[in-house]
């Protein structure tokens, strides 16, 4: 073919497309007006919200750090706030009576997740727990977690796990101030949470001297990573479908291709349990030996069915990966952030793990519950830096009402914990990291999840509220009183305390923008780190 045939040809096609693209438009412009009038109910109106672009909404409006934007929409428009998302109709929310309003009073309303095009392709279709719409699938799967995985019983099982992870942290730590190198807490921290999820998943340490090797531990990390940045991504073809066809970025390839890796890499993982059953070498249904593979395996399946579906086993391994590392790591970099910000915060934490603890042994897990400024620690952290910036999006299964206001059916909800936290109605200094804020006046214990005001909500509430919290809350002190019993923590040579920064990036989770990078000096005897 000739190159003017060649140019012919992509003429025609560049101008159906424009034709078809003019349509497109025509029509949305069309069908918003159309849902507009319709999302109107007799004297109901939205709730208010900016000014909308056509077909786009208020998609344009948005920047890299969304959950700051809408922050600042609630700031202008009140504490609920109607936006149009290309096709898709949103309310953001930073108020604790609306928040109770939506998780609590109307929670059978708003507990279903939106269909995004992430949550398809790398959550097996939705067919894991906390993707998956409201219906009998998520309802079964949920159930399997909260009465198989993660019982007080089983986690308990694990605790001499933990315990060994637990020493590894501080015994990688020493090791590097005995060297007089600077910690890469990030580095440290994600090691820590990915060794204790995934010798409890998969029975594997993935770092570490008994590790499932470097290539292994490389290739899981690598995945992991890929699929959250993809998880949070606010992929505009979940908006404006009409951006699919172009996918300028190639999202949508790079989602097929971790789809596949990550595929290939549970396939192998329940291949390799499920020949370590043929060959008997599972403790013969003895609960304490059994990682999660083991019991998921062990499961009937679905209407009468011997075992679960291998499709099933890999989403709710997936699940517990994603949903329990990042999360614990991201929380435990920002508190060691804020703390060594803040000499005055370490050093009282200090006088209480040398007052409960002593100098003479490491922090074991029945001393969490004894930590209470430690506690306040955790939660200030949870305030100032909650895990993700939102809860994972909600999305109402009918129409209904918020305050008067209408909300349509299939309305994406943005619960700001982050805008939350920083509300000025609800809390004083909020910029300033101040762990005794929340001591109670009776001395009691600080309880650590959200409480009866809805102030902060680190597990969210209701249905979908997070059922790893014992787990999360368990790894986050643990790994925290380690660290600040062992080490003085102090800033890299010639850094000041108050330099180290507290930007944040958005993503499913809200990490810090830099990992944070510190100086540890011992604390204890030689003979305990090892
Ligand atoms: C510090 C640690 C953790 C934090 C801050 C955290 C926080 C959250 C939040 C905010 C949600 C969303 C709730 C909503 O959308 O309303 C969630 C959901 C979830 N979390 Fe956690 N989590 C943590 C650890 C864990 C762990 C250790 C596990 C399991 C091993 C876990 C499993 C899940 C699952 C399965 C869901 C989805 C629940 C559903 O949609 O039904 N999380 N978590």
């Amino acid at each position: 073919m000739t190159s003017t045939s060649y140019l012919l040809i992509l003429n025609y096609v560049l101008s159906f497309l424009c034709i078809l693209f003019t349509c497109y438009h025509i029509l949305q412009i069309i069908v918003s007006c159309f849902s507009f009038k319709n999302s109107r109910q007799g004297t109901l109106t939205l709730p208010p919200g900016p000014p909308k672009w056509p077909i786009f909404g208020n998609l344009l409006q948005l920047g890299p750090l969304p959950h700051r934007d809408f922050a600042a929409l609630c700031e202008k428009y009140g504490p609920l706030v109607y936006i149009r998302l290309g096709g898709v109709d949103a309310i953001t929310t930073n108020d604790p009576d609306i928040i109770r309003e939506i998780l609590r009073q109307q929670d059978d309303v708003f507990a279903s997740r939106p269909r995004t095009l992430a949550a398809e392709r790398l959550a097996y279709g939705c067919g894991d727990v906390a993707l998956a719409p409201l219906g009998p699938k998520w309802k079964r799967l949920r159930r399997i977690c909260m009465e198989h995985l993660l019982t007080t019983k089983r986690l308990e099982s694990f605790v001499s796990h933990r315990a060994d992870e637990a020493q590894h942290l501080v015994k990688d730590v020493w090791a590097m101030a005995q060297k007089g190198e600077v910690v890469n807490l990030r580095e440290v921290l994600g090691a820590f949470s990915m060794n204790n999820v995934t010798r409890m998943l998969l029975g594997k340490q993935y770092f570490g001297t008994e590790s499932a090797g470097p290539q292994e531990a490389m290739e899981f990390m690598h995945i992991t990573h890929e699929l959250f940045s993809l998880l949070g991504l606010i992929y505009l073809g979940d908006y404006l479908p009409v951006w699919r066809w172009v996918d300028p970025f190639g999202c949508e390839k790079r989602m097929k291709e971790v789809e596949k890796r990550v595929d290939d890499f549970h396939s192998k993982i329940i291949e390799q349990h499920k020949k370590r059953r043929e060959n008997q070498e599972v403790g013969g249904g003895d609960d304490e030996e059994m990682d999660f593979v083991d019991v998921l395996l062990s499961l009937p399946g679905e209407d009468g069915k011997e075992h679960m579906d291998d499709v099933e086993i890999k989403a709710l391994i997936q699940d517990m990966i994603a949903a329990a590392t990042d999360t614990s790591a991201v929380t435990n970099e920002w508190a060691m952030a804020e703390v060594i910000k803040h000499p005055r915060v370490l050093k009282r934490v200090q006088q209480e793990l040398d007052s409960v603890v002593g100098p003479n042994r490491m922090v074991q897990e029945p001393d969490l519950v004894h930590l209470n400024y430690l506690r306040c620690i955790v939660r200030e952290t949870f305030r100032m830096h909650p895990a993700g910036p939102f809860l994972i999006p909600h999305e109402s299964t009918r129409p209904t009402t918020i305050n008067g206001y209408h909300i349509p059916n299939k309305t994406r909800v943005f619960i700001n914990t982050h805008a939350l936290g920083r509300n000025t109605k609800i809390w004083d200094s909020v910029d300033e990291f101040e762990p005794e804020r929340h001591l109670p006046a009776d001395g009691s214990r600080v309880e650590i999840s959200h409480g009866a005001d809805f102030k902060i909500l680190p597990f969210s509430a209701g249905k979908r509220k997070c059922p790893g919290a014992p787990l999360g809350v368990t790894l986050v002190l643990m790994a925290l009183a380690r660290l600040f019993h062992s080490f003085e923590w102090g800033p890299p040579e010639g850094m000041g305390h108050e330099d180290i920064d507290t930007m944040e990036v958005y993503g499913m989770t809200m990490p810090k923008a830099q990992p944070l990078i510190a100086i540890a000096r011992p604390r204890l005897a030689a003979h305990l780190y090892v």
